[in-house]
């Protein structure tokens, strides 16, 4: 990927419905952050699962999985090694098409789009954090939380202004011009958090976010990822194996074998 990337002057409309889209300015530190309305009991789920079937040759890795994802909510996906939880991320976030099923984000099928489509999708309206950060070594973290506003358009002078805010956000303050190789496992995840959060994403996926951590930092790491998540008004869902992580979210599935065989409420419900 090009270190100057060009604004995309031909960003399509995917006219996925947006009635309350949060602005995703950075949320100011000095003034708390109210809860985001209760959605309304009619509403319809901002991103949702039906039936979803996923097969890898003789291997069927989802076998008919049901999610649904509320406004501002966080969702933990956990279960075994192998048991689908990878699988379910990369179809509800749109990655990986699924064989039979529906995604829907806020009523748009998504299971419809060309690999084109959802590609902008992704960019336009999601946000990713994995294991290892996945941030792009030959950029300053700066850079790093730069390139997605500036990916849809955002001028290179906005976009870094609003990513420095972000990593002040963040508790990164003066390390903007690090390196990803120069800063620990923890401040690296925070600029990846950063830069999910950049373009005001619907919702942000998290593959085993704090699988490189120690307890101490993944605990930090959560605590930030769920709570800067939910004060920009997105939906979060985490895969995890380790049920310390998936305490910080509102409701916990547990996948097996490809299907839902279990569910209930996060610590942060408590
Ligand atoms: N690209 C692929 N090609 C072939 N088989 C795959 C592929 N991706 C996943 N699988 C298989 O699908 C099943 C589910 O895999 P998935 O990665 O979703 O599980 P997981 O629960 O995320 O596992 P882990 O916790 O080990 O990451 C497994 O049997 C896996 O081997």
């Amino acid at each position: 990927m090009s270190s100057n990337p060009v604004p995309n002057p031909a960003r399509p409309n995917l006219a996925v419905p947006n009635p309350a889209r949060p602005n995703p300015a950075v949320p100011n530190p000095a003034v708390p952050n109210p809860a985001p309305p209760a959605p309304a009991p009619s509403a319809p789920p901002r991103l949702a699962a039906r039936g979803l079937v996923r097969r890898f040759g003789p291997t069927t890795a989802l076998a008919g999985v049901d999610v649904d994802l509320a406004d501002g909510e966080s969702l933990a996906v956990m279960g075994p090694s192998g048991s689908g939880k990878s699988t379910l991320l990369h179809c509800l976030a749109g990655i990986l098409r699924p064989d039979a099923g529906a995604v829907l984000l806020r009523g748009l099928p998504v299971h419809e789009l060309s690999e084109r489509e959802r590609s902008l999708l992704r960019r336009e309206h999601y946000g990713f954090v994995f294991q290892f950060g996945q941030l792009l070594a030959e950029l300053p973290a700066v850079e790093n939380v730069a390139l997605p506003a500036m990916l849809l358009g955002t001028s290179r002078r906005e976009a870094t202004d609003q990513a420095r805010r972000w990593l002040d956000h963040l508790g990164l303050a003066g390390m903007g011009d690090r390196r990803p190789g120069e800063l620990s496992g923890g401040q690296a995840q925070r600029v990846a958090v950063a830069r999910a959060l950049i373009t005001g994403p619907d919702v942000v996926f998290a593959d085993e976010p704090t699988g490189s951590l120690d307890q101490a930092t993944g605990h930090d790491v959560m605590q930030i990822l769920t709570e800067t998540t939910r004060a920009a008004g997105a939906s979060l869902v985490v895969v995890t194996h380790d049920a310390t992580v998936a305490a910080w979210c509102d409701r916990r599935i547990e996948v097996r074998d490809g299907l839902v065989v279990g569910a209930g409420v996060g610590q942060a419900q408590r």
